[in-house]
């Protein structure tokens, strides 16, 4: 299945991306995943906004359950049908049905996933949910009604949207034009789309209105997984460990902070946050160890939030998106590598605030030159490497 995620809103008009937008203090993403992991598919592709992975890959982590390693995020792109096609790359080789689904049909119910399977099941090479129009419909031309026209023979086309895999993937391979939907796509290309039962609550959030009739309506439709269900149970049963390593240059402006201390008369590293090197490498070294990818992933220069930021905001947020994965921190041990500064009268206390950032867990620190090689040894930079154990929480 993939759930796209990546537009940016315009018609809701909330000043970021729709798919992160609260409902009840959880996001339309978290609803829709809720409801996806209701619902029975295999691997799971959720495309996100760019620059919002890690947004999206926590709300992932927080509704997948068990089900967490058949999830993947990718980036999406500038239209809808670009973020599917990214969401397409990104499916295994062995998927033959595939459902698209809007992360904006937050409250669609599970049972209309299984509508469309069940149809794609049945044959269908494509399978789409609808709901009848309402109102009287009419042709208009500027502010002059031209025609009536018969709404028997409407629908509006809602998602989960379904295919046999050869037939999306063929369709997509030929398109040459951008449709608002995958049906429009795969029916330019010559295949029929059958068509199944929608639901109200399969409604898309796309203006202001919408989102206060979703806002109205997530409490009286909760989540359809049991209450109590253990969503961040330990993913796995055995330790693991992450490798992270970071450089920085020297050049930067005012103090310099190199593992969560700061260190007046030595010259500042350059870099989108403070340079931490260190602190940076022990990110990087916790987020391999838990598979969630890299500190660019979570802390990206598009963020502004991080800019200028200092070791304990990178670390206390590391140590929350594991957390959130079921993880806790065993012990970190990093190496820094630089002709200054010289660490050994402070190691005890940079040691001290990495843990603290760390909730408690245990930090060492270890400080060598290069014997004058290299950028480091040439003063030109700093370099540093971590290694981090975690455990199942
Ligand atoms: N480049 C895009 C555009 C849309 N979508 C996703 O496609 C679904 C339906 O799109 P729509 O409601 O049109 O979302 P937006 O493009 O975000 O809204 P708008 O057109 O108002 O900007 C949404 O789940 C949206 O996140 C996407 O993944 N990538
Ligand atoms: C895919 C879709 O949600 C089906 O109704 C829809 O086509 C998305 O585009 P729209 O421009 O918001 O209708």
């Amino acid at each position: 299945m993939i759930v796209v995620a990546a537009g940016s809103g315009t018609r809701l008009g909330a000043g970021g991306p729709k798919a992160l937008v609260g409902l009840d203090g959880r996001s339309i993403l978290h609803h829709a995943l809720e409801r996806v992991f209701a619902a029975p598919a295999a691997q799971v592709v959720v495309v996100a906004p760019a620059g919002r992975e890690g947004d999206a890959l926590t709300e992932v982590l927080a509704t997948a359950g068990d089900r967490r390693d058949l999830v993947g995020v990718v980036t999406g792109g500038p239209t809808r049908q670009e973020s599917v096609a990214a969401g397409l790359a990104a499916l295994w080789a062995d998927v033959e049905v595939v459902l698209v689904h809007d992360a904006a049909r937050a409250l669609t119910p599970p049972v209309v996933f299984e509508r469309v399977i069940d149809a794609i099941s049945a044959g269908a090479p494509a399978a789409i949910p609808v709901v009848p129009v309402v109102d009287t419909i009419k042709r208009v031309e500027g502010a002059e009604i031209v025609a009536a026209v018969d709404r028997s023979e409407l629908a509006a086309a809602q998602t989960p949207q379904g295919f046999r895999r050869d037939v999306l993937d063929a369709a997509y391979d030929s398109a040459t034009a951008d449709f608002t939907d995958d049906a429009a796509l795969v029916a330019a290309a010559g295949h029929e789309v059958a068509a199944v039962a929608g639901d109200a609550l399969a409604f898309k959030v796309t203006t202001p209105d919408d989102l206060d009739r979703a806002r109205a309506l997530v409490a009286e439709h909760p989540s359809p997984r049991p209450a109590g269900t253990a969503r961040l149970a330990a993913p796995h049963a055995s330790p693991r460990v992450g490798i992270g390593t970071d450089v920085h240059a020297f050049g930067g402006e005012g103090a310099l902070w190199l593992a969560g201390i700061e260190w007046p008369g030595e010259p500042a590293l350059s870099g989108h946050s403070d340079g931490d090197a260190v602190a940076h490498a022990v990110v990087d070294a916790l987020l391999a160890a838990a598979g969630l990818g890299d500190i660019g992933m979570h802390f990206g220069t598009d963020k502004p939030e991080y800019a200028g930021a200092h070791a304990a905001v990178f670390l206390a947020r590391t140590r929350a998106i594991l957390g959130e994965a079921g993880w806790r921190i065993g012990n970190v041990s990093v190496q820094f590598q630089a002709n200054r500064p010289r660490f050994a009268a402070r190691r005890a206390e940079a040691e001290a605030a990495l843990s603290s950032a760390l909730g408690g867990a245990p930090v060492s620190v270890s400080a060598t030159t290069t014997d004058g090689l290299g950028f480091t040894g040439q003063g030109e930079g700093v370099a540093a490497y971590a290694v981090a154990l975690i455990e199942p929480a």
